[in-house]
């Protein structure tokens, strides 16, 4: 199927991207071009390479091996051009647990090198947004888990980033509080900006992505628009199963014991 003609520079520009762990190559050589304006799903098995990936675009892990551009500027030789123009929600977000939801976010703006006052109008509506305005006073310590994505997504999404990259953004969250954080990176997207996310859930990534990379095994299997990567597949749990090599995988004819028969 013809992909459509992209105008805008890519929002990322990977290639020969790889990172080794001992002998294990978690990343084994990847090139990947994400289209800006998209919103864009990284997919794959556990252990497939995503966070590892994330966290190299990100500037957050040094690759053993080659480039990546992120609108353009090498994440690696230019970071502060990166890392003002991108927002970062990383898998075990770690976050100032004694600082209160609000003072996380003065603190955040503040660093990203907005005006006070600016800082505190764009905190008072993202709170109020996420549902969080009646818990910013409380230290984020005592925050919930679907609570600690609520406010690490405010504060990526603090300084307006053009590029948004989100690790696992849906999980532990309820289906509230997943409805709002969809919302919100709905209309993010809708504006003209990118959001990058990881997960597994292929449901959501359907309905949600306009553009899909599956990962397995640290290779890219498939990049290309949600038509292009599903293919002729009914839907994109069909052709990511057939893409992992998934389908013909033993379901546990082994584990004769479990379930009826003696205990
Ligand atoms: N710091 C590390 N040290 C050693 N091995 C690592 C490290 N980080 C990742 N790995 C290994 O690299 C591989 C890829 O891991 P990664 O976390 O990138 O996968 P993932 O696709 O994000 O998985 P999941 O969906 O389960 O979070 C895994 O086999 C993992 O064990």
């Amino acid at each position: 199927m013809a992909e459509e003609p992209e105008t805008r520079a890519p929002a990322v520009r990977v290639r020969g991207l790889w990172k080794r762990f001992g002998t294990q190559a978690a990343v084994a050589g990847i090139d990947l071009d994400l289209p800006a304006g998209k919103f864009i799903g990284l997919v794959g098995p556990n252990g497939a390479g995503k966070t590892t990936t994330l966290s190299m675009v990100t500037g957050l892990l040094r690759p053993d091996k080659g480039t990546v551009e992120v609108v353009g500027h090498d994440v690696w030789s230019d970071p502060a051009e990166v890392k003002a123009r991108i927002g970062v929600l990383p898998e075990g977000l770690r976050l100032f647990e004694r600082l209160s939801g609000r003072e996380l976010l003065s603190y955040t703006g503040r660093l990203r090198g907005l005006p006070g006052a600016e800082v505190d109008k764009r905190a008072t509506q993202l709170l109020d947004v996420l549902d969080l305005a009646g818990s910013q006073h409380k230290l984020v310590v005592d925050y919930s888990t679907g609570m600690r994505k609520k406010i690490g997504l405010a504060a990526a999404l603090l300084h307006n980033p053009e590029i948004l990259f989100l690790d696992e953004p849906f999980e532990g969250v309820d289906p509230v509080s997943a409805q709002t954080i969809r919302g919100v990176l709905e209309r993010y997207t809708h504006s003209g900006a990118t959001v990058v996310f990881s997960s597994h859930v292929m449901e959501l990534v359907e309905s949600l992505c306009d553009w899909v990379a599956v990962m397995a095994a640290g290779r890219i299997r498939a990049q290309g628009t949600l038509a292009h990567v599903r293919g002729e597949a009914p839907s994109l749990q069909n052709a990511f199963l057939e893409l992992v090599g998934a389908q013909s995988r033993d379901t546990g004819h082994s584990l004769d014991w479990l379930g009826g028969g003696p205990r």
